[in-house]
């Protein structure tokens, strides 16, 4: 294709909002623009990329006996009450009403949607398992949308629904699902890792999401360099120790005036004490009602262990008015000792109990508590992993050493049971004649965010290094001096024989100065780039550029097409 005829709006400069390596390159090698907040326009560049990503996902798929259909963006409300979500989701679900004063959803996902199909047309076991998927744009209006194509409120997801009659076959399309994924980001190039993960509002147990690494990522995994242990750290569990118990008890628990001093920090300074001395005890209110938790000062409460803890819809910090009725005191000065347990439930992370000689709140402002005891000045309803795990604990699996990562969600596989199936009344018949719901797993990929995610990966300070198989083109062909008519014919016939052997080719015949148009080839990042100098009259032979390294070779015009392939095919 003809550069000087496509839509390639590179830019030279940055627009100040965009803070990340991929949503800068995206604007400035001309591949999308911002239509509003967290939407935005695919040009052609980047289309291209997005169907090679498509095409892998789909051979992927289909091998896995995915069948594939398009549902409706479009979903009627009562779907949404029939599995009580319509008033679970908040403004993140966007409604509307039609002509006729109907409720419906953008569709952020299509549980309901094809349970719903999959009710009216599938009764019988003998239809059973199918495994149905889509490509399809979902809408969410996240509170912040933001990094280009990483989170958006309008992207393309792949979704896929499995129903089966049996939980062995859910393991059986969840495996196969889990197999096509790590098959799929290994050929799109991406350098990703498997992590154990929480289901979220989904439901369901045994979910995993496939995490693209980089430092962008919002999502922290925790992982063990022995074996092959990674999870979300929502989700990693604690494996907890116990302390040994000190000979000498701690003395009797004593009031301590502490003016002012609230925070762990401010604590460790005024008494000359360490964090894991402190025990901190936070008020939550989760679901309707208030709970202390209480976490050794030098940890992290996880929000989501305690809300899985009591199986909650949410969970958040309680209101200084809650915490002033229930301790007496204002956050800061809070703790277990003394608290009503009628009034509001103490539970605590595993590694409280091993605080023999700590500081707490006296719940009185401006007072703590030193030299209290677990057990014996306060008392817990129960003990429980409830916190974040740290490069200090140890491999649940193998018991080596925990580092951290950051990563961005790509993919996530649930086992989703029959939650949907029973909601939407998706039965089968079973060999003995009686009704029993579909066994669903579900299983999403973020498809617009994976082109981000490659970038994000494979660039430089001159732009993008496209991997071969997801690249927009292959080869960039560029005449250092369009209005040279030898280099205009050796381009043009070159990018003619590239193309006959099945290799794409980027033809820059703009009149542009050949700094401009090398600048612009390493932004768009495209995996070779073949440079037709005066060389090629005078020598027979043209310069290529493997972008990734800056490999240069001299090729005669005979060799270029096998010279070309064998490039591209060691490139990555
Ligand atoms: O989407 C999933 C689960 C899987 C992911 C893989 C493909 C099938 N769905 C979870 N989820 C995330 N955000 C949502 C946002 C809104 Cl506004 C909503 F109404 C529903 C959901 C929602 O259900
Ligand atoms: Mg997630």
């Amino acid at each position: 294709l003809k550069q000087s005829q496509m839509l390639i709006p590179t830019l030279r400069e940055v627009p100040a909002d965009a803070e990340i390596a991929s949503h800068k390159l995206l604007l400035r090698a001309g591949m999308a623009r911002q239509l509003a907040s967290g939407i935005y326009t695919y040009l052609p560049l980047a289309l291209r990329s997005l169907h090679k990503i498509q095409a892998i996902v789909r051979e992927e798929m289909n091998n896995a006996g995915g069948q594939e259909l398009l549902m409706p963006a479009m979903q009627p409300a009562e779907l949404w009450h029939q599995t009580g979500r319509w008033d679970v989701y908040g403004p993140e679900l966007v409604r509307l009403r039609d002509r006729h004063d109907r409720s419906f959803a953008l569709g952020p996902t299509h549980e309901e949607v094809i349970t719903s199909l999959v009710r009216d047309e599938i009764n019988s076991y003998k239809k059973l398992p199918i495994n149905l998927y889509q490509i399809q744009t979902k809408f969410r209006d996240e509170v912040r949308p933001r990094f280009g194509l990483i989170r958006c409120r309008e992207f393309i997801m792949k979704d896929a629904y499995s129903f089966d009659t049996t939980q062995e076959g859910l393991d059986r399309n969840f495996q196969a699902m889990y197999d096509a994924y790590t098959n799929i980001f290994t050929r799109v190039g991406l350098n990703f890792r498997a992590v154990e993960a929480d289901a979220g509002a989904i439901g369901g147990k045994g979910t995993y999401e496939f995490m693209a690494l980089c430092d962008i990522g919002e999502d922290t995994i925790a992982y063990s360099e022995e074996g092959d242990f990674a999870a979300n750290l929502e989700k990693a569990e604690v494996v907890y120790k116990p302390a040994a118990k000190p000979e000498t008890e701690a003395p009797a628990a004593e009031k301590l005036h502490t003016p002012g001093v609230k925070t762990i920090e401010q604590l460790t300074n005024a008494l000359h004490i360490e964090a894991k001395q402190i025990v901190k005890s936070l008020i939550y209110r989760v679901d309707d009602k208030l709970v202390m938790v209480l976490v050794r000062g030098d940890h992290e409460l996880n929000e989501i262990k305690l809300k899985n803890l009591y199986d909650a819809t949410s969970v958040g910090l309680a209101t200084e008015a809650d915490i002033v009725s229930v301790t007496g005191a204002p956050a800061g000065f809070v703790g277990p000792v003394g608290i009503d347990s009628e009034k509001v439930e103490i539970i605590a992370d595993n590694n409280v109990q091993d605080v023999y000689d700590g500081v707490v709140g006296a719940n009185e402002t401006d007072y703590h508590l030193q030299h209290v005891a677990a057990g014996r000045d306060f008392t817990v309803s129960r003990y429980a992993d409830l916190r974040n795990i740290t490069e200090e604990d140890t491999c649940p699996r193998t018991g080596g050493a925990i580092k951290f990562a950051r990563g961005v969600e790509v993919g996530h596989v649930f086992k989703l049971g029959t939650k949907y199936s029973k909601a939407i009344g998706a039965t089968f018949l079973d060999e003995n004649g009686r009704s029993q719901p579909m066994i669903m797993g579900c299983y999403g990929i973020g498809v617009s965010r994976t082109i981000a995610a490659v970038i994000e990966q494979n660039n430089d300070e001159n732009g993008i290094i496209w991997p071969v198989a997801v690249a927009p083109f292959h080869v960039h062909v560029i005449p250092v001096n369009v209005k040279v008519e030898e280099q205009r014919q050796t381009s043009e016939q070159i990018t003619e024989a590239l193309r006959k052997s099945g290799v794409e080719v980027l033809f820059d015949d703009r009149p542009e100065r050949a700094g401009v148009k090398f600048k612009d080839a390493d932004l768009i990042g495209l995996p070779l780039r073949i440079t037709v100098s005066d060389k090629a009259a005078e020598e027979g032979t043209v310069e290529v550029r493997v972008r990734k390294t800056g490999e240069t070779v001299h090729v005669k015009l005979d060799d270029i097409t096998t010279e070309v392939k064998a490039l591209l095919a060691r490139v990555d």
